[in-house]
């Protein structure tokens, strides 16, 4: 059995076709009805200059087209009535969910060490409320979007998500967000234990360090956890299955 002959869902889907999603190291068959668009971690803190992680040292300042890709990823997603989550990282104003010094995140995350060098910051950086954990302007939730808070890397951890997709029989999942190498992957990798097939628009992500890490990333999905794509043969498969169902 091959990636083409998975589940069929429950949702709406404009033709009910099994389409096949150009991608490495195959091309892998999805239904809309059986698909969600997820958008990693779209905030200021990762993609916008002052936010948290150009303040911890990181690049951001290749981020304005992974913006743009994501914007069309999700026109076509919408039209093809592909389920779009966004996530959303971050704690509560007080940093309780973030753990204290028994947590290897309080130790890991650069957030939490930025603001403990820098005390000017605190309780700045992804804090619920605050301009550091809002999504970017240009990628703003629609109705009918999802939007799942999540306080660890991985977006199945102390999350609603994994409730959230089975309830829809959503069973792929197309990547798009900030850092490839870190809440992206952490969130395919969970995804693939679970038995979702997660995919990766490689164009829509950027990674938090060196340009290596972006491909070491892309080269453990494609070969370990799941397929890499890009954003125009996510569009060009979708938009043709609209246009399909338009004509019906
Ligand atoms: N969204 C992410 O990939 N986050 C990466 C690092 C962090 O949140 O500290």
């Amino acid at each position: 059995m091959n990636a083409a002959e998975h589940f069929s869902g429950y949702g709406l889907d404009p033709t009910g076709a099994t389409l096949k999603l150009p991608a490495r190291p195959e091309p892998l068959a999805m239904k809309a009805s059986e698909t969600a668009l997820v958008v990693v971690d779209m905030q200021n803190a990762y993609a916008t200059r002052g936010g948290y992680l150009d303040l911890a040292g990181f690049d951001v300042s290749s981020t304005g087209p992974v913006i743009e890709k994501i914007a069309q990823a999700l026109a076509t997603a919408r039209a093809a009535g592909i389920q779009v989550i966004f996530l959303q990282n971050g704690w509560d104003d007080r940093y309780v969910e973030a753990g204290g010094p028994g947590s290897p995140n309080w130790h890991k995350s650069n957030a939490l060490k930025t603001m403990r060098k820098r005390p000017e910051l605190a309780g700045t950086l992804l804090a619920k409320g605050g301009w550091d954990y809002q999504l970017v302007d240009e990628l703003k939730p629609h109705p009918g979007d999802i939007v799942v808070p999540k306080p660890r890397y991985s977006g199945f951890f102390n999350s609603h998500l994994d409730s959230t997709l089975r309830a829809r029989g959503i069973r792929n999942l197309v990547f798009t967000g900030i850092a490839t190498n870190v809440c992206v992957e952490s969130t395919l990798r969970d995804g693939f234990h679970l038995e979702y097939f997660g995919v990766v628009l490689a164009d829509a992500t950027h990674q938090a360090g060196p340009e290596f890490a972006q491909q070491a990333a892309l080269y453990n999905i494609e070969t370990f956890f799941g397929w890499v794509s890009s954003v125009e043969d996510f569009c060009a498969t979708f938009a043709a299955d609209e246009a399909t169902a338009r004509a019906l």
